[in-house]
């Protein structure tokens, strides 16, 4: 019999889960667990590899048995992860040397501002598409290397490898046979060059990373390995891989030149393809890959908001306004309006097109008639604003005017959030049958690897819309909304750090 069903592996950054997909790419069974963030001190963030690891088998085994389908009738795994986390790990016995150093960790700015300093930006982004920000992976490999007692002489000689989560991942479930990686995480380290496809020698050189402990590139649908045959009582190729928002564009079938997606989980990126071009921005946007089919690469324009979800997140367990994130839909459709109340949630710094990794979040406008619901309204709007900001950046780099915008990520259940969002592009906003569009992009992958689908006509026909939220605000008030937002912008990045 054919191998029909795909299993994704999607590693977020609050949350694993395992998805089954038939052969049509609907969804078929889900497993998920939180698990720890670890918060050592302000602005650091870790995860520990075994807690990941752990949930990647228990979820991924559950998924399975709920799915009714045997491991060897899955055709291939799809794997898709949180971006820019890095991971190192001892060669021989496999185990990581420090925990991973998380996307949002900001404990390298203080070294990226040097290395602006020294001039290095230029280089950066023209080989690599990004800024210089401590939010990619090379300076936190870096820091490992020089905080864990010997790591760098051992990377030297080769015995350390590096990995974003992905990597990691396909290591451990081939065993230890596979290192490495696909294009759109390798794009995400400040160390590849996105135009000749490779390290970059002299990157790896200025930001002090061995070549030595850094995976293989390949397309994202590819067969990397086969998992080991003990870990799903049958070898199962792992045939897809690819960066978690990168696989939103893909499962969001985003396969034209101007279209795009926004994903709203913990943070957001919107992402917008530019076809074969790797288009540049006067707007501090990100140039990266968004898919490498049979070699051919297709490229996006990103924006990157540190705090989209995560803002939702810090008002249940940072100040308990709300128990339940859906609470927030309710409590903005409440109030008519904010009541003054602008919150800018730089609690990660900020991402594009400020990128200060320094800023602190504040909240503006407060008075005694403010009660939960604003506030629940003003995290909402935020994440609005800063969205706006972006597709703004993004015209002005030459996109033209947004036809419409496809969302998906957990936050995207929101129907109030969906609404604004709408008024505030000023385009329709598509929301598809199934959020999970992260994993169905990897799932994608792998289905073209495998046989499963036969090339993107068909991917297209998959994908289908729920709902579309039209807009419908006057230009005046959005006009007024987003000066109000401008202005608390302005005010946190002079004065709250
Ligand atoms: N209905 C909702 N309204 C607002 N925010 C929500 C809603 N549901 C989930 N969220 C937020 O979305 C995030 C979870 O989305 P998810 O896509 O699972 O994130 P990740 O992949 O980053 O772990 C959480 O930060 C949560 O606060
Ligand atoms: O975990 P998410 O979905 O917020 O995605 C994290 C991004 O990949 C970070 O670049």
């Amino acid at each position: 019999m054919a191998r029909t069903h795909i299993l994704v592996i999607d590693q977020g950054t609050t949350s694993t889960r395992s998805i089954v997909f038939d052969g049509e790419a609907r969804r078929v069974a889900i497993a998920q667990r939180e698990f720890q963030q670890h918060y050592p001190e302000p602005g650091r963030v870790e995860h520990d590899p075994e807690d990941i690891w752990r949930d990647v088998l228990a979820t991924a085994r559950e998924a399975l048995e709920a799915s009714g389908i045997a491991a060897a009738d899955v055709a291939g795994i799809g794997i898709t992860n949180q971006r820019e986390t890095a991971v190192v790990w001892d060669r021989a016995s496999g185990l990581p040397i420090h925990r991973a150093i998380v996307w949002q960790d900001r404990r390298t700015a203080d070294r990226c501002h040097e290395l602006r300093t020294d001039g290095v930006e230029d280089l950066v982004r023209e080989r690599t598409g990004l800024l210089v920000d401590p939010y990619f992976s090379a300076t936190k490999i870096a820091w490992m290397l020089d905080n864990v007692s010997g790591a760098r002489a051992r990377a030297e000689r080769g015995e350390l490898a590096f990995g974003t989560i992905d990597s990691f991942l396909l290591w451990r479930l081939t065993g230890g046979a596979v290192h490495a990686t696909d294009v759109t995480n390798a794009s995400r380290t400040m160390l590849f060059d996105i135009h000749r496809h490779c390290w970059d020698a002299e990157l790896c050189r200025l930001l002090r990373v061995p070549e030595a402990m850094l995976p293989s590139v390949h397309d994202n649908a590819h067969v990397y390995g086969t998992t080991a045959a003990d870990l799903f009582g049958a070898a199962i190729p792992v045939a897809g891989m690819a960066g978690d928002q990168q696989a939103a564009l893909f499962g969001q079938a985003c396969f034209a030149p101007g279209t795009a997606k926004s994903t709203y989980g913990t943070g957001c990126f919107i992402l917008l393809n530019t076809g074969d071009q790797a288009a540049t921005s006067a707007n501090r946007l990100l140039t990266t890959p968004a898919y490498r089919i049979d070699g051919r690469t297709t490229y996006a324009l990103e924006g990157s908001i540190f705090v989209a979800g995560a803002a939702v997140k810090w008002l249940r367990d940072g100040i308990g306004v709300i128990t339940h994130a859906s609470q927030t839909d309710d409590l903005a459709t409440r109030v008519p309006d904010s009541h003054g109340v602008y919150m800018v949630p730089a609690f990660a710094g900020l991402g594009a097109p400020h990128w200060d990794a320094e800023a602190r979040g504040a909240i503006f406008g407060l008075t005694l008639g403010a009660g939960a619901a604003h506030l629940a309204r003003a995290a909402l709007e935020s994440v609005a604003f800063q969205t706006m900001d972006l597709i703004r950046a993004m015209a002005e780099d030459g996109s033209g005017r947004l036809a419409m915008l496809r969302v998906d990520g957990g936050m995207a259940a929101n129907d109030w959030l969906c609404r604004f969002l709408a008024d505030m592009i000023d385009a329709p906003v598509e929301r598809p049958a199934d959020l999970e569009t992260t994993a169905r992009g990897a799932a994608f992958h792998a289905g073209l690897a495998t046989g499963v689908w036969s090339g993107l006509d068909e991917l297209e026909r998959l994908w289908s819309r729920e709902r579309c939220f039209e807009p419908s605000m006057a230009a005046e008030t959005r006009d007024r909304l987003a000066a109000g937002w401008h202005d608390a912008v302005r005010r946190t990045l002079s004065g709250n750090r």
